[in-house]
């Protein structure tokens, strides 16, 4: 049998301290626990006792009462109020045999009192009953600190809730979790920490299963939104699983994810984010225009595109370096996105040194102003271009597009006629806007090029 198993075999080896002042005693009753098989320690006194039992920390004590000195009963407080005794069994072994004395020794704390005359079949019968219990409420004890030390030293978040919904306990991760002191949840409802619904749906499964426990199953992991403690809200993966003991209990075992949703949105962003520029790419500006593209189908407002293409910007690369190009891209985008100030309005870097700028609900004529003003701006940068035909400074061609598109139109040809105006702006003379109204011929074209 193992060391931890329960039961009297596993006790052979006992150690049992023997305490009486009479040495005729001590040495029958040491002979007799030695003949069990047990280890045997002596004392002729109270104080030895606690020495020798504070020492050797004895299975089993038997004690005498009548002693000089401290006697077994004050020997017995002594035990009991000391950390290191207060858990081994005492069994008193006394000539007195009053009720009094009797009653005295289990209030004590003793776990048995034989009187003498010793029989010693009868004595050898109790120590093994006593060690046979200890050695089971042992091995509860230090299952119980195992469980302990688990759930105090675990990662995760750790809740026992009622069903309902009040919370019994919570373990030092839950608590740093959710920013409370120990024991500071317990007593609280499930729904000061949950939003309303998630709370209920949480009650309504807590029902279910106090109702019929045998047809209840564990309700799963599911991602949810706690309160803490100071208000802000955390990300957590909560996993139920119910408990039926005296009571229908619940088990939350709660892991932060907030970490993980963090780099989770910022790959999401990652993803709509031109890295150069800061502007949308180019997948989220298509994707956020098909949105608006409907939208002005189902409104019938119009929709302006407008196209920006930095003038001879190969030159500048040439001349100046591509490091120093992309920094001029930056800045150029910077005065783009200052343009871009509605919620439906939508600045991206489109290619290389191309920008596309959406304006929803926008007829040609203010698109076309948007559009000077946005050439205006960063013409005003006055970045030097030394090496530019057009101008000192770095400057756009812009084509602006606008359009209510109808049902069958495709979203390609607000393309292909901002693409062609900002052509004519650059075969113009670029550092300039040109617009394609709507109604004009480059609508036309667009109709055609739809059909
Ligand atoms: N520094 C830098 N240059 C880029 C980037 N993307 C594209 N380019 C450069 O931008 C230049 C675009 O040149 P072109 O399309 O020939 O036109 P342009 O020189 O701007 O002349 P026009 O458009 O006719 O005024 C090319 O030299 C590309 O290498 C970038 O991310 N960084």
């Amino acid at each position: 049998m193992n060391p931890g198993s329960t039961g009297f075999s596993a006790r052979r080896d006992a150690a049992i301290l023997i305490v009486d002042d009479a040495p005729d005693n001590l040495l029958a009753l040491r002979q007799q626990m030695a003949d069990q098989g047990y280890q045997t320690f002596v004392a002729n006194s109270g104080e030895r006792a606690l020495q020798v039992a504070r020492r050797v920390h004895p299975d089993l004590i038997l004690l005498d009462i009548m002693m000089p000195g401290m006697d077994g009963f004050a020997t017995c407080r002594e035990l009991k109020a000391h950390p290191v005794t207060q858990r081994i069994p005492v069994i008193f072994i006394s000539g007195r045999t009053e009720t009094d004395a009797v009653v005295a020794g289990f209030d004590l704390g003793a776990v048995d009192y034989i009187g003498k005359p010793l029989r010693m079949p009868e004595v050898c019968a109790r120590v093994r009953t006593q060690l046979s219990i200890r050695a089971d409420s042992e091995t509860q004890f230090e299952q119980a600190e195992r469980l302990r030390t688990i759930v105090n030293s675990m990662a995760e978040g750790l809740l026992i809730i009622e069903a309902n919904g009040r919370i019994q306990f919570t373990n030092p991760a839950c608590d740093g979790y959710l920013g409370y002191a120990p024991e500071e949840l317990a007593g609280r409802h499930i729904a000061d920490l949950l939003n309303p619904l998630v709370a209920q749906e949480y009650l309504d499964y807590f029902a279910r299963y106090a109702a019929s426990p045998d047809t209840a199953h564990s309700h799963g992991t599911r991602e949810v939104i706690i309160r803490h403690k100071q208000g802000k809200s955390v990300c957590m993966d909560l996993t139920l699983t119910p408990m039926f003991l005296r009571q229908p209990l619940f088990i939350g075992l709660l892991h932060d994810i907030t970490h993980h949703k963090l780099s989770e949105d910022a790959l999401q962003r990652a993803a709509m984010v031109d890295p150069l520029t800061q502007l949308a790419n180019r997948r989220h500006f298509d994707s956020f225009l098909e949105k608006e593209w409907q939208r002005a189908t189902r409104t019938g407002a119009p929709l302006s595109l407008m196209v920006l293409d930095v003038d001879h910007f190969k030159l500048y690369n040439d001349n100046l370096g591509h490091a120093a190009g992309d920094v001029c891209l930056q800045q150029v985008a910077r005065a783009i996105a200052d343009h871009a100030l509605r919620g439906t309005d939508l600045a991206a870097r489109y290619g290389g040194e191309e920008f596309v700028l959406l304006f929803a609900e926008t007829d040609a004529a203010a698109a076309s102003a948007l559009a000077e003003s946005v050439r205006a701006h960063i013409e005003a940068l006055q970045l030097p271009h030394p090496k530019s035909p057009t101008s000192p400074w770095i400057t756009v061609s812009i084509g602006v597009a606008t359009m209510q598109p109808q049902q069958g139109d495709a979203i390609e040809a607000l393309f292909v006629v901002a693409d062609r105006a900002m052509y004519v702006a650059k075969e113009e003379g670029r550092n300039q806007v040109r617009t394609t109204r709507a109604g004009g011929n480059g609508l036309e074209a667009v109709r055609a090029l739809a059909r």
